[in-house]
């Protein structure tokens, strides 16, 4: 059975369409992560503007089978993220972020996709996410792995390190994700990967493929959508995450169909994991769990065209009904009307697993492929308009911290605040500055925390520096102490600054019942003046 991916808010869409193309400024301005702007991580921002998604669109040459056919091409490329499809002697413009042409190669996808800047990010601590979307034989694979088939995998190892030709922009992403951990090697990074794939709606672990039993999509408040019991992998070096790519590569469901030799039959979902320290206020040590997911979707298909029967029509069922499903989710995400509404994220295991990624906490890129040919316009179509679409959803990136920590981070940084307040209320009232700290340092004989010579601000209160483990190895008495003492501190603070507020006010009104006081008394002396010389002439 086929099913058609077109739903009617798509049809609809088409008039609403041509109206639209002004807010594509606005949207490029809105996204955070966009290809121009990098975006400042030295500290971690617990509250992050919205963005929406990043979308880019990649035009395949045409295929040989095309060219067999004397396909027409329907593509135009005007330039400045523009592409124009020639559909029933009319042209329809769509605007992305980036579009790559046909003679396009990896490295300048890689380049100007916007990849690095959501690399960036998932260092810095958020959770991002790539997707190629397209119908079948589109060029998602090829994007995202490069020209690899199933039976040279061998080559993404061996061949690939060598061989940038060869590289997808996975491969080029794993070489920058491991250049920059390097050149921040302060921050201690703890790097694993995990690979797996979801195949008539079960998920399969690639890399534990003995363990070939379906995994569960599990949900939890503070994970959201996640797959129990997944393999992940510790990785070292590019080469180990290579052999990452390779294994889960070998392992995945591909079959042949007249549309493409090797198509992809699962949706596979490779997340590389990046956990590292950052020191914040206070020596405070936080662990930022940041990851990039690279999603390589199965591909739309029209059985008429693919010629699936069997086992490859049950795949395509499969594939066709998850994909709607990720469809209704991209419309209801990218009306403001419905956007606070339901979204289907639960009608498939796919949008369970992207839901983070669209609408959620994460930072996306989509890469839309489609292929220049006119024979299969309405499925280019579909996936541009989808696609379109896409950029209008609205993620509220955050940056991935235990929750604990998170907590401890927000007291802290009130507490400066307060801090901050005190320490002005006191030079206004010339009070004498708080001196000793409230906390024994631990490596100072005399509790203080050490400062280096000239350093003559005053002294802040010492607060013990809490690493992820610590919480760990300490009792929980232990840790309830150093939770309390933390609030304890912060309800004395809060406490003097406002008897301190009102001390000051009360000041400033027996001021100004001075002023006037003495505003009176002077013009009473001034009178009584008068009065004199008048009495002494
Ligand atoms: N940009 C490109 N340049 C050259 N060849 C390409 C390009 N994109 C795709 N191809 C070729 O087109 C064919 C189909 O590509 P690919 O397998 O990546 O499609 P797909 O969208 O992943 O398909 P499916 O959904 O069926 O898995 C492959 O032979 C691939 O090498």
């Amino acid at each position: 059975m086929e099913e058609e991916l077109e739903t009617n808010a798509d049809k609809e869409g088409t008039v609403a369409e041509d109206n639209e193309e002004k807010s594509d400024e606005e949207i490029n301005k809105q996204s955070t992560f966009s290809l121009k702007g990098s975006r400042k991580l030295s500290a971690v921002e617990l509250d992050a503007d919205e963005c929406n998604v990043n979308v880019v669109a990649r035009i395949r040459p045409l295929n040989p089978q095309e060219i067999e056919r004397s396909d027409k091409v329907a593509t135009q490329f005007p330039g400045d993220g523009a592409v124009w499809v020639e559909t029933q002697g009319k042209t329809k413009p769509f605007a992305f972020h980036a579009v790559f042409q046909p003679g396009c190669s990896q490295e300048e996808v890689f380049k100007n996709s916007g990849m690095g800047n959501l690399l960036d990010m998932a260092i810095g601590g958020y959770a991002c996410t790539a997707f190629a979307y397209g119908q079948t034989g589109s060029g998602k694979t090829f994007t995202l792995t490069g020209p690899v088939t199933p039976e040279a995998t061998e080559l993404t190892q061996e061949k690939s390190l060598s061989d940038p030709e060869s590289y997808g922009l996975i491969q080029f992403s794993f070489a920058y994700l491991m250049d920059q951990v390097a050149q921040k090697s302060q921050s201690n990074f703890t790097i694993k990967a995990s690979y797996l794939e979801i195949y008539n709606e079960q998920v399969q672990d690639l890399l534990n493929p003995s363990s070939f039993e379906a995994a569960q999509v599990r949900w939890s408040k503070a994970l959201g959508f996640y797959v129990d019991n997944l393999f992940i992998r510790e990785v070292e070096t590019l080469e180990d995450l290579m052999v990452v790519l390779e294994d889960g590569m070998k392992n995945r469901a591909v079959a042949e169909h007249n549309m493409n030799e090797h198509s992809s039959r699962s949706h596979s979902i490779l997340t590389v994991y990046l956990d590292s320290d950052s020191t914040e206020e206070n020596d405070l040590i936080v662990t930022k769990h940041g990851k990039v997911s690279f999603v390589d979707l199965a591909g739309s298909e029209k059985v008429k065209e693919t010629g699936s029967t069997g086992e490859t029509l049950i795949e395509a069922t499969n594939i066709n009904r998850s994909l709607l499903t990720l469809g209704n989710c991209i419309s209801a995400l990218s009306d403001a009307k419905k956007r606070g509404g339901h979204i289907p994220y639960r009608d498939s295991k796919l949008t369970k697993l992207l839901a983070d990624s669209l609408g959620g906490t994460g930072v996306t890129l989509m890469i839309a492929c489609v292929t220049p040919s006119s024979y299969n316009l309405s499925e280019t179509l579909n996936t541009l308009r989808y696609a379109k679409r896409a950029r209008k959803i609205k993620n509220k990136p955050v940056v991935r911290i235990d929750p604990r920590e998170e907590l401890i981070l927000k007291l802290q940084r009130e507490m400066k605040l307060l801090r901050q307040e005190n320490h002005f209320l006191r030079n206004q009232l010339e009070f004498p500055q708080r001196e000793k700290p409230r906390f024994p340092h631990p490596n100072t004989a005399d509790g203080m925390k050490p400062r280096h010579d000239g350093d003559r601000e005053p002294q802040a209160p010492y607060l013990p520096a809490i690493k992820a483990n610590d919480s760990k190895d300490k009792s929980p008495d232990q840790r309830s102490v150093s939770d309390s003492s933390l609030y304890e501190m912060l309800q004395e603070y809060m406490v003097e600054n406002e008897a301190l507020r009102n001390e000051n006010q009360n000041l400033v009104s027996r001021h100004n019942v001075n002023e006037r006081e003495h505003r009176i008394i002077s013009s009473e002396n001034n009178r009584l003046s008068r009065k004199l010389e008048g009495v002494s002439r």
